[in-house]
């Protein structure tokens, strides 16, 4: 699967006995035609919907784990997208998980693309056997693959794209890490599903709860907030202005 916004539960990548990223993505989800509302302060000019999975049969076989997992994807009148990823325990015992929106953004040129907010911070990175290393450059900017896992990062992650004026502005609540993956051009030619030029149009910017699992209790509920916003890139990385859009 290639694009959007894929939803890795309960595992991220290949760390644990389940297929790369989880059964999640792969499923087939149940629209709620009845789902709760939307918080009065909210509710102004935006359309949510709600969509559910519950383990089956087959999923228990490989992850014993009863759960059920709601997904609300809102989208407000000015193109802001809200994904809430609530999970909630319908087992008898505890359960860990580990989670992420794999997000594919569209980019113009990824040579001419940086990223801001994870400079100074502690990687894993995932090229090397997931190495402890530590972010040195003042903003991240791309001439080869990468694939990290950015450890304890802030809540909003600005991604500009020069060539387009376009910043995506990515805030997230109740998810610590941030991956960043980008093929490039021999992985890319490996990939069966992804053109070989495809690289250079695409950045992958996942909100993730990665380094430390989520462990729920029985009856417990965990919630993961994702907030993608694109704006002109005149914007400034402003805390101020990104509060009052409600990060
Ligand atoms: O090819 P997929 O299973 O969709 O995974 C695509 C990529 O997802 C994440 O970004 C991981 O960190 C990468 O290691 C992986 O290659």
């Amino acid at each position: 699967m290639r694009g959007g916004i894929q939803i890795c539960y309960p595992q991220f990548g290949d760390c644990g006995s389940l297929d790369q990223h989880g059964f999640a993505r792969n499923k087939v989800w149940v629209i709620d035609e009845n789902p709760p509302p939307l918080a009065s302060n909210e509710s102004f000019g935006r359309s949510f919907v709600d969509l559910l999975l519950k383990s089956s049969e087959e999923d228990l076989k490989q992850w014993p784990h009863s759960f059920e997992f709601r997904l609300r994807v809102s989208l407000a009148i000015d193109g802001d997208l809200t994904l809430i990823s609530r999970v909630r325990n319908i087992n008898g015992k505890p359960f860990s998980f580990s989670f992420a929106y794999h997000t594919y953004l569209s980019v113009s040129d990824i040579s001419e693309v940086r990223v801001e907010g994870l400079e100074t911070l502690d990687y894993l990175d995932n090229l090397s056997k997931r190495e402890l290393l530590t972010e040195q450059g003042d903003a991240i900017t791309f001439e080869s693959e990468i694939d990290r896992t950015y450890l304890r990062s802030p809540k909003v992650v600005a991604v500009l794209d020069h060539e387009r004026k376009r910043t995506y502005v990515i805030g997230k609540e109740g998810l610590p890490d941030t991956v960043v993956w980008n093929p490039w051009e021999k992985k890319s030619k490996t990939m069966t599903d992804f053109g070989d030029d495809e690289y250079k149009s695409m950045l992958c910017v996942d909100g993730a709860a990665l380094e430390r699992p989520i462990t729920l209790k029985p009856g417990e509920e965990w919630t993961g907030k994702l907030m993608l916003t694109a704006v002109k890139s005149s914007f400034c990385f402003d805390q101020l202005e990104l509060q009052s859009k409600g990060f």
